[in-house]
């Protein structure tokens, strides 16, 4: 295994970050951890990269032990903090030579592996970093990672706040990382996200609520699912809700999904029963869950 977590705690006076989390990432994985602000992604991923020490459990990465291996581990890792962690009044090939030199090392040395992102930023290299875009201060914060040819890349929801195309962008270039040999660790709020990864765990209030591949984590949805419109959508979920057979009824995007207690309940008795309460233009389909219905589902499992 590159990264081992076993039963991770930790606490912030009475607030519970982690709640015994564990989790493997095999060698040359592309792994990601999904869940919603404050579910403790950052906790973890600092932990991971030595920068935290957790209240209980233990973590290695490639074998060596996030507590008692910090200076070793900190050599091979490569981590990309949400925040980019680069100096706004240095140039792009400041920040480079700095993050270069900090680990003795060139840009020159391991520039393979950096050049496919960082040619993208050269033309700029004179610019200060805090004036670059965020599409572009990404990418350096990204080469910034990568120039000692780290063995893992951890990186804290490097796509937030990114528009959707940099987005894109930024998932083919970690896809060619993954192909270089890197293993990689990645945290996202993006549902969408998760089908660019090998295996991801799912993450809600310091509990991880499931892992496996994308593909495996939908199939688990154990409801036939219901995409449900009409004109007046505030009423709509308002009138679903309080249907005696209704169990779940979430908006995504510019639908409802729906489940039912009874698996065999017809589009045409949804159908009536909303024209019954005077709903226009009502539009009843059966739809494939995506992750965001697992974890949905898996939410309130949890909760209750
Ligand atoms: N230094 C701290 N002091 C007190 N509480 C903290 C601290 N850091 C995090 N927390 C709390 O711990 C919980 C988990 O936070 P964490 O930052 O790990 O989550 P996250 O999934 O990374 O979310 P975000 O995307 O908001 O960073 C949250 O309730 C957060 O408010």
């Amino acid at each position: 295994m590159m990264i081992s977590v076993e039963n991770i705690e930790k606490k912030y006076g009475e607030v519970k970050a982690l709640r015994g989390v564990s989790l493997d990432v095999k060698e040359g994985e592309l792994f990601g951890l999904i869940g919603p602000d404050g579910a403790g992604k950052t906790s973890l991923i600092r932990i991971l990269v030595t920068l935290l020490k957790p209240d209980a459990g233990s973590a290695t990465v490639n074998q060596l032990d996030v507590v008692d291996d910090f200076r070793k581990l900190r050599k091979q890792l490569g981590y990309m903090p949400g925040r980019f962690s680069l100096y706004p009044d240095l140039s792009v090939e400041e920040n480079m030579n700095f993050f270069a030199t900090v680990f003795g090392t060139t840009i020159e040395e391991n520039y393979d592996l950096v050049k496919d992102i960082y040619q993208q930023i050269e033309p700029f290299k004179e610019r200060l970093a805090g004036r670059l875009s965020g599409g572009m201060k990404q990418k350096l914060a990204l080469s910034c990672a990568l120039i000692h040819a780290p063995k893992v890349l951890i990186l804290d929801e490097p796509t937030t706040g990114v528009d959707a195309v940099s987005r894109k962008e930024f998932w083919e270039m970690l896809k060619r990382l993954q192909k270089m040999g890197i293993t990689i660790f990645v945290s996202t709020p993006y549902m969408d996200e998760a089908n660019l990864c090998d295996r991801v765990a799912l993450i809600q209030d310091g509990n991880i609520l499931t892992i496996d591949t994308p593909e495996k984590v939908t199939q688990s949805f154990a409801h036939k699912l219901w995409a449900i419109r009409s004109d007046n959508m505030y009423l709509c979920i308002h009138h679903l809700r309080e249907h005696p057979e209704a169990e779940s009824v979430f908006g995504f995007g510019e639908y409802l999904h729906v489940t039912w207690k009874n698996q065999e309940m017809q589009a045409e008795e949804m159908m009536n029963y909303l024209t019954g309460l005077g709903h226009t233009n009502v539009e009843v389909k059966e739809t494939e869950p995506g992750i965001e219905d697992v974890f949905m589902d898996l939410m309130q499992k949890h909760d209750s």
